[in-house]
């Protein structure tokens, strides 16, 4: 399937910083996108580059096949990582006022606005100031300016930072919904499980540059292989010196160990077994998470 979004080798430096490395990715409709790197390695200034709040130095940035448009960027649902509302308006005119700058009608934009504030659990303060919000509900506030205009593509900064886990559940759907509806989504986080469990694709940045792309499967499959092993009875350091196995630590009292491509598991059971009984032995795929470290530290040796 063709990219609907687009960004082809796009480059931003702030002086002698370099924020974008000639970044390029695509997102195909209905697509769940998920941005994930360190603090400033680039994720908001390539959303901001997409939303023409900031140009870029170099490359370009492409709508279903053509360079994006100011009309274009009228039907992007975005939230920004510093938010932006007013915190003296009130939620509901806010919510009209935003609407109606991306062209809705004056009944549409009503219409929408209840429809989200309902959905999105914030109804009943639609009369309230922002800033009479908690830091949470503001934030359903901003999803709800950012979806009230019906918008093809969504571009959210940081959308589940701060937001308690019900809340989280209502983004999650709110996301899915979209998506299912052939809406792209591109949002950045630091939370990987909840990236892992939600998005089509993943998108791993540092310093500017993607190090690593693909759907979660593909990631984890390609990521080295992992044995959980639970020996009630082993010493500390059982498997030191097994060739190829690298231990990772704990986890419920089970010893996590890393196999090289070579490594062989059977060695690794038998010296499980010597140690006394062998409850749980199984082969995984490291989590996002693992592969964040992975993929981050890796580049960090090599530079
Ligand atoms: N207005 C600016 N002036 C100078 N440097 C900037 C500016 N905005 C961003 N930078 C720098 O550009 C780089 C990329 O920053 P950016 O905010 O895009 O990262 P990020 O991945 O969104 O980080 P975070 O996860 O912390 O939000 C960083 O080195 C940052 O310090």
């Amino acid at each position: 399937m063709a990219a609907e979004l687009e960004l082809d080798d796009v480059s931003k430096r702030y002086g002698d910083v370099v924020a974008l490395d000639h970044l390029s990715l695509g997102l195909v409709p209905g697509e769940l996108f998920g941005f994930v790197g360190s603090n400033g390695a680039g994720k908001s200034t390539a959303m901001r580059i997409v939303l023409g709040v900031l140009a870029s130095d170099g490359g370009q940035v492409r709508w279903q096949g053509h360079p994006i448009t100011a009309q274009d960027r009228q039907r992007i649902g975005y939230m920004p990582e510093e938010r932006g509302l007013y915190p003296r308006m009130k939620v509901g005119e806010q919510l009209v006022y935003l609407a109606r700058l991306h062209g809705l009608a004056p009944a549409q934009a009503t219409r929408a606005v209840a429809e989200w504030t309902e959905r999105l659990g914030v109804a009943e303060r639609i009369d309230d100031e922002v800033q009479k919000l908690s830091l949470g509900n503001q934030q359903r506030v901003q999803l709800a300016a950012a979806l009230v205009h019906d918008p093809q593509l969504l571009v959210l900064d940081e959308p589940f930072s701060g937001l308690d886990p019900l809340a989280v559940d209502v983004m999650s759907d709110v996301l899915r919904d979209a998506c299912s509806r052939g809406v792209p989504v591109i949002f950045s986080s630091h939370q990987l499980d909840l990236v892992q469990r939600l998005c089509d694709r993943v998108g791993i940045i540092r310093q500017g540059a993607l190090v690593a792309s693909g759907s979660v499967e593909e990631l984890r499959a390609g990521g080295p292989s992992q044995l959980v092993v639970d020996v009630p009875q082993a010493a500390p350091g059982w498997a030191a010196g097994l060739p190829g196995v690298t231990e990772r630590g704990t986890e419920d009292g089970c010893t996590v160990l890393e196999l090289d491509s070579g490594a062989d598991d059977q060695l690794v059971l038998q010296a499980a077994m010597a140690t006394g009984p062998v409850r749980e032995f199984r082969r995984r795929s490291p989590s996002l998470t693992e592969l964040y470290r992975h993929a981050v530290s890796e580049q960090e040796e090599a530079a």
